[in-house]
């Protein structure tokens, strides 16, 4: 089988409220060269590991991963609405490989997704839908979350199971490393926001644009310096990446969720979504991490990375 790895951070203030132009290229130039990396790869199955916002899952039912064999995304901030591409033969057999590897794996048959999802195949293959897809949500977001170990118990059943597809897979993370956007927590929520929680009744359009702005107004008082959000935590994020570049995978197994949270905020949880990819690749053999770019970007509200790796 012959396998590789993207981590790509998203963020749905990207384009809205950007840093300097001198970061903006920087970015921009690791994010040609991931893009370069994949047309080079040429994946004909993409399994894409992303976090949800409050769009798809809620605390009705809030598992701790699922894999979709169909997904539709809602469109939010500017991304990409409609059918992801998904290859629902791939999902299928992938999700039976999962189960049998005894890891319990909830399966959905129409999965609601949203930028987590659609940012990085509208980055990296210009649309939701030209590129096989096999979406598996991470929450990355709604506590109570599992233990990292399962994250990484996760990630190697997929792999395992993909090495039996004998297919070109690209596994795919989608999330940033420490940050803390304003996303909504149900601990202390008043009884409408946790109502929305729970139930999930889809905003009406000026409710949606109305929450959107909130994230874009927190994300420009973060850039001027508000102190009202965890900091990003550059040294944490170098450390996750050393541990990814490495292959040092169990190293993840004793970083609990408080410890995460203190040192990268509510969302740094969104690791797990690269944890879950790296974890994928290594369970097909051993690889090398081929490019490496952070910045710390408070105007996206990220510790935005992008990274690269290769099967040997
Ligand atoms: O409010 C949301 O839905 C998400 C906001 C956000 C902001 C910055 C970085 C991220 O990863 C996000 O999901
Ligand atoms: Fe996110």
């Amino acid at each position: 089988m012959t396998a590789a790895a993207v981590g790509l951070s998203h963020s749905p203030l990207i384009g809205r409220n950007d840093p300097d132009a001198d970061v903006l290229a920087r970015v921009d130039r690791a994010v040609a060269g991931a893009r370069e990396f994949v047309r080079a790869f040429d994946p004909d199955l993409v399994v894409l590991y992303a976090p949800d916002h409050y769009n798809g899952f809620f605390y009705k039912e809030m598992p701790p991963f699922c894999l979709a064999t169909e997904a539709h995304a809602v469109g939010d901030f500017g991304s990409q609405a409609g059918p992801l591409s998904v290859d629902t033969g791939a999902a299928k057999a992938l999700a039976q490989g999962v189960l049998d590897r005894g890891v319990d794996l909830t399966v959905s048959a129409r999965m609601t997704v949203d930028h987590g999802f659609a940012q990085p195949l509208e980055v990296l293959f210009g649309g939701i839908d030209r590129v096989p897809v096999v979406p598996v949500f991470v929450n990355g977001v709604a506590t109570p979350l599992c233990p990292v170990t399962r994250i990484r118990a996760l990630g190697t059943a997929v792999g395992e199971a993909a090495a039996a597809l004998d297919r070109r897979v690209l596994f795919l993370a989608s999330g940033g490393l420490s940050h803390d956007p304003p996303v909504p927590v149900l601990e202390g929520a008043p009884p409408r926001v946790a109502d929305a929680l729970i139930e999930g009744r889809p905003p009406t359009p000026e409710q949606r644009a109305r929450g959107e702005q909130r994230v874009v107004e927190a994300g420009r008082e973060y850039a001027a310096g508000s102190t009202a959000m965890v900091p990003i935590n550059p040294a944490w994020d170098n450390r996750l990446l050393d541990h990814l570049e490495r292959g040092e995978l169990t190293e993840f197994d004793s970083w609990t969720v408080e410890w995460m949270a203190k040192e990268g905020g509510g969302s740094a949880h969104e690791v797990r979504a690269w944890i879950a990819a790296f974890a994928s690749l290594a369970a097909t053999g051993p690889y090398d991490m081929t490019s490496r770019f952070y910045e710390a970007i408070p105007a996206w509200i990220a510790g935005f990375a992008v990274a690269t790796a290769q099967g040997r």
